[in-house]
């Protein structure tokens, strides 16, 4: 895998492996990188290398698949549970799969056949991240005061959807965007590159939409957690969801995996009661209502609509 080296000391990188025994330094650290910058990176998370390559290797071989097996899984309809689908931005094509994978049982029958071992390598990476993750959104509920154990089980049993992304490389010596600035719907999303290319609004222009672009170094086995718009809300806009964008790579074919973090389709995420100094500065919403979101003309990013001051009445 390729290894970006430039990292700063501003980079929020954030080992876990104190988590354990000195969790509130741990705790700490995730409070600030959420508060400044909406993002950190994780390293000694526990998924082991294995597991991340072949979650790589089988996705670099499904995309290499002729054209006509992987238009099988075609559909426009942002509801299906497994979807393949082809954007062309600016002549880099990001070709993209979409699984649902939580509950596995419920849903891996239905993810790709090909290539050999998809759903087993896959399947082994899902369960793995996702146990990353609920421990990651307990810390998170911790740096935000709230306990531990704040919507656990909720979380638990909700939907974690992997995007998995194929950017062709790029032609000429300017690279342009492979998938344009957005942030997740998620509470959560954690985030693995095979090479550059994810960039962010810079933590110290403050996320202001209007602000710089900074390249995420990709540490070699590291994920990129990333505060969604559900984590906004529920933080009643204390941690804010972090505008990225993705880069191809000029030598090659760049591949991602987001995986993204929800409560059940129809459960609704409203600020904590605990963080409402006031009142609430968000509406409630669902998974549900971000899909129907998605379907619908209104082109307002999602947290826009959820924004109270923004609402209209
Ligand atoms: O390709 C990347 O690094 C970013 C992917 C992403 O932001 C997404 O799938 O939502
Ligand atoms: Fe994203």
């Amino acid at each position: 895998m390729e290894e970006n080296l430039e990292i700063s000391a501003d980079d929020p990188i954030i080992d876990l492996s104190p988590l354990h025994h000195n969790p509130l330094f741990v705790i700490k650290k995730i409070h600030e990188a959420c508060r400044r910058c909406g993002f950190f990176h994780v390293i000694n998370h526990g998924v082991a290398d294995s597991v991340i390559e072949e979650a790589l290797n089988v996705n670099r071989k499904f995309f290499e698949l002729p054209t006509e097996i992987k238009e099988e899984l075609w559909s426009d309809d942002v509801q299906k549970v497994v979807r393949f689908g082809e954007v062309e931005v600016g002549g880099i094509s990001r070709e993209f799969l979409k699984l649902y994978a939580h509950p596995l049982h419920q849903y891996v029958s239905s993810w790709p056949k090909l290539p050999l071992h998809y759903r087993e390598r896959m399947g082994l990476y899902a369960t793995e991240v996702r146990k990353l993750s609920i421990e990651l959104f307990g810390a998170i509920m911790e740096s935000l005061n709230l306990s531990e154990t704040h919507l656990k089980q909720n979380f638990e049993q909700g939907i974690q959807i992997l995007g998995i992304n194929s950017y062709s490389p790029c032609s000429g010596p300017n690279a342009t965007t492979g998938l344009p600035p957005h942030t997740d719907h998620s509470l959560i999303t954690v985030l693995l590159q095979s090479g550059p290319g994810l960039q962010v609004i810079d933590c110290r222009s403050n996320m202001s939409v209007g602000g710089l672009w900074k390249n995420v170094p990709r540490l070699n086995g590291s994920f990129q957690v990333l505060v969604g718009d559900h984590l906004e809300v529920l933080s009643n806009g204390l941690y804010k969801s972090v505008v990225h964008r993705a880069i191809p790579s000029c030598s090659n074919t760049r591949l991602s995996i987001a995986n993204l973090h929800s409560l059940r389709m129809d459960e609704i995420v409203e600020p904590a009661g605990e963080l409402q100094e006031n009142e609430g500065r968000y509406k409630g919403s669902s998974l549900r209502d971000f899909l129907k979101h998605l379907a619908s003309r209104d082109t307002r990013p999602f947290i826009e609509t959820l924004r109270i001051d923004q609402v209209e009445s």
